[in-house]
């Protein structure tokens, strides 16, 4: 599959399923690149609006809709005759939107070839990855389809303003990643294979939990030299989970690892880390969430990785006094003072 199907007769089309910020930002994107996009939003008012006003006025505003970007909140539309379907919607959802795809897949000849998931986090009982999920519905309905992940430092704003970007798509399959390389790729969207796809969806799952912890370190008002030190040992806390569950140690220093944990513990455009500022400022976790309409994964994904680093024994101080801020109302500077406290130890 290049731009074209591979009977080269039909256009490229993909189907887009949520939309949020990043789901428009990628569906505007493919569009650009002259695939025929459906992009697929759960609530119809919404999705009549964006229609409407050929725009995501909530989500992405001052992006116009390219004209072969269509929308819709019918799933069964948006699924048919897609040879790729980017999944794009919030981790808490993700199962409930797939078991829905697949069994309207079920039975049904003429499906997509690749499942490509976008989402950044886990799903917070099971600690499931997105492409796991994917994988156990196209089995259970019996579904051909290679699966991928797509990943790295990618603010949907820069990106839709087309800004230099660089991310990774990994996926077992080496034929799958070429094709979606090839795809997504662009002048100022430049994408890179890999073949390690736990890898790409844990580094990108649990960075969200650091970029809350910067925030914190940043409302608190510690300085340069104390975020640096957090981004870098949570670094090393995110690739020893990620190496627990048999990722590869060079994905942490990669785009969607070291990348994306220098952009969202850094960039102000990030929600994680905005909802770590609110707190350091001495802010309630309640308050703040109630305050966003959008959505920060690494608050979900502090309990679920918190509960489940203590099922693997692993250490993972910093996430632990994340868990600690959330879920027990522990005090932030009480926190750091925790974390700085520790016994020592060689780096
Ligand atoms: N934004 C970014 O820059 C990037 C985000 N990501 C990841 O992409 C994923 C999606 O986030 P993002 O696009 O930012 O989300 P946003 O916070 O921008 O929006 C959340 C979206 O989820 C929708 N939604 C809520 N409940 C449901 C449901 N039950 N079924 C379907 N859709 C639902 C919302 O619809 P409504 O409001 O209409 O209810 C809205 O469209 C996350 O995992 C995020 O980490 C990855 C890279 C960049
Ligand atoms: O993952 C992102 C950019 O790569 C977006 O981060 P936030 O969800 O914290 O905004």
């Amino acid at each position: 599959m290049t731009k074209k199907n591979s009977n080269d007769k039909d256009p490229l089309s993909i189907g887009v399923i949520g939309a949020g910020s990043w789901g428009t930002a990628l569906a505007i994107h493919l569009s650009r690149l002259g695939v025929a996009t459906t992009l697929w939003g759960h609530r119809s008012e919404h999705v009549k609006k964006l229609q409407q006003e050929r725009e995501n006025q909530k989500y992405l505003p001052g992006q116009r809709f390219p004209e072969l970007l269509q929308v819709s909140s019918s799933l069964e539309e948006t699924i048919s005759a897609k040879q790729v379907l980017c999944l794009v919607v919030p981790s808490h959802v993700f199962r409930q939107t797939f078991q829905n795809i697949s069994y309207l897949l079920k039975g049904k000849k003429d499906v997509p070839e690749i499942y490509l998931s976008a989402t950044k986090g886990v799903e917070n009982e099971t600690f499931f990855t997105m492409t796991q999920i994917i994988d156990h519905y196209l089995k259970e309905v019996k579904i051909p389809g290679t699966v991928a992940v797509l990943s790295g430092p990618s603010f949907a704003k820069e990106v839709a303003k087309q800004l230099p970007t660089a991310i990774t798509i990994g996926s077992r399959n080496a034929d799958t990643a070429k094709i979606l390389q090839r795809i997504f790729n662009t002048e100022y969207f430049r994408v890179y294979t890999s073949s390690d796809v736990v890898g790409l969806e844990i580094s990108a799952a649990l960075k969200n939990i650091i970029a809350i912890a910067a925030g914190v370190c940043d409302g608190l008002g510690f300085g340069n030299n104390a975020r640096a030190a957090l981004i870098t040992r949570g670094l090393v806390e995110i690739t020893r989970m990620g190496k627990a569950l048999g990722a590869e140690e060079k994905t942490f220093y990669g785009l969607s690892g070291l990348g994306d944990l220098v952009l969202t513990c850094t960039g102000d455009l990030s929600r994680n880390r905005h909802v770590g500022l609110e707190l350091g400022k001495g802010n309630k976790i309640e308050d703040i969430l109630k305050n966003m309409s959008m959505v920060a994964e690494g608050v979900k994904t502090t309990l679920s990785g918190y509960l489940f680093a203590r099922k693997l024994g692993i250490s993972m101080p910093i996430l632990e006094q994340m868990y600690n801020i959330l879920y027990r109302g522990k005090n932030t500077a009480e926190a750091a003072k925790s974390l700085l406290t520790r016994d020592l130890k060689e780096e």
